[in-house]
């Protein structure tokens, strides 16, 4: 196998006491786009850092190009990081901004000129060259910040939570813009966000994090449609989540023993195991047509109307802990208060490890 351009090797990280990173291993392809996914305290930031230079971990290795790059300073090494706040010198140029990183290079001015030119280009501000920071919008601030990383032509650019200071709708523009704008360059980029639904729009690679570790790590679709963990299940979209123990398995048929009655389904199993079920709101079903499996009856609560579709919850008749969760037509007859049968198609349950 070639060797990847970030190698990142058994990495543990420790502030003081607190253990914040454990026995990390990720490895970063060339021209790839890996967003680092997972809630506050997950130790995205940590990593990134750690990638980008500012944090030397306690243990562990970071190899860049096969070189080992773990102490190396960030100006040293041949990544850049574009931070949440932009940290752009609110008195100078744009221009200048964007050379700014040459200018510590010892690039010569008319070239830092013309590469700032063309950077600026890349991100479609192309005319914002002598303006000030404060001329700019939110949006353009975010562009010139991209532009200033990506002037000095790094190996990896690494994004600490770049569109968390933008409201919704920009947000979402500037994710089809980062991800057209990583395409045409061609540099790996590694974003850190605690939006899943950013990370399904931007990432090639989507590793996900729990409490110092990565708990799963794929392309978006495989991570979504088949979670390694029940964490994954239900960080990176939701899940209706039952749990159970093997009552029997043969000939290629599991029986679990769950909250909601037992429950058959193909597959094997040690008997007296257990472990955890999982189906997506899509293609959970109210109702129990033939060839589904039926997953018992269910009290329907909220009904949230959302535009091109109803977000239903139910709780389980024989378990009120289990909340089943469904994703409905918005024309569909279900009203709070009806009691349903559950149920869902067999290629639609997804087998967790606890
Ligand atoms: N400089 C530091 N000193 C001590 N503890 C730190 C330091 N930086 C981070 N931590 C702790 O390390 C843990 C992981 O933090 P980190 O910022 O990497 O998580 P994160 O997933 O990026 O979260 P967020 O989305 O909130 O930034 C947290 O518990 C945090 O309090």
């Amino acid at each position: 196998m070639n060797a990847p351009l970030v190698d990142v090797r058994n990495v543990s990280h420790r502030f003081g006491q607190a253990s914040v990173l454990h026995n990390v291993s990720l490895r970063i392809e060339a021209g790839s786009y890996t967003v680092l996914l997972g809630p506050s305290g997950s130790g995205k930031t940590t990593l990134l850092s750690i990638l980008g230079g500012f944090v030397v971990p306690t243990e562990g290795n970071v190899f860049i190009r096969g070189e080992d790059c773990t102490a190396v300073p960030p100006a040293k090494r041949p990544t850049t990081t574009v931070f949440q706040d932009y940290a752009l010198f609110p008195h100078m140029s744009i221009g200048k901004n964007v050379a700014f990183g040459l200018r510590m290079r010892g690039v010569d001015g008319a070239t830092r000129a013309q590469r700032a030119r063309s950077a600026l280009k890349l991100v479609g501000l192309a005319d914002a060259f002598d303006r000030r920071p404060h001329q700019l919008s939110g949006g353009q601030r975010q562009r010139v910040a991209l532009a200033r990383a990506l002037v000095v032509e790094p190996a990896v650019l690494l994004l600490d939570e770049p569109l968390g200071a933008l409201d919704l709708k920009l947000r979402r523009q500037m994710q089809d813009e980062l991800k057209a704008l990583q395409k045409s360059v061609g540099t790996a980029f590694v974003h850190v966000t605690h939006d899943q639904e950013e990370a399904m729009a931007l990432a090639d690679h989507c590793v996900v994090m729990n409490d110092g570790r990565i708990e799963d790590e794929g392309a978006p679709e495989r991570v979504y449609s088949q979670p390694a963990t029940r964490f994954s299940a239900t960080f990176m979209g939701e899940s209706t989540v039952i749990s159970g123990t093997v009552a029997g398995s043969r000939s290629g048929i599991i029986t679990l023993r769950t909250p909601v009655g037992d429950i058959s389904l193909p597959g094997e199993a040690t008997p007296g195991s257990t472990f955890s079920l999982a189906v997506r709101p899509e293609h959970l079903l109210l109702g129990e047509p033939a060839g589904s499996l039926g997953l018992g009856e269910a009290v329907v609560g909220d009904v949230v109307f959302q535009g091109s579709f109803r977000r239903v919850l139910a709780t389980s008749k024989r378990d009120p802990g289990i909340a089943f969760l469904a994703r409905l037509a918005t024309g569909s007859p279900v009203a709070s208060g009806d009691t349903v049968a559950v149920s869902c198609r067999p290629e639609h349950i997804i087998r967790l490890k606890d």
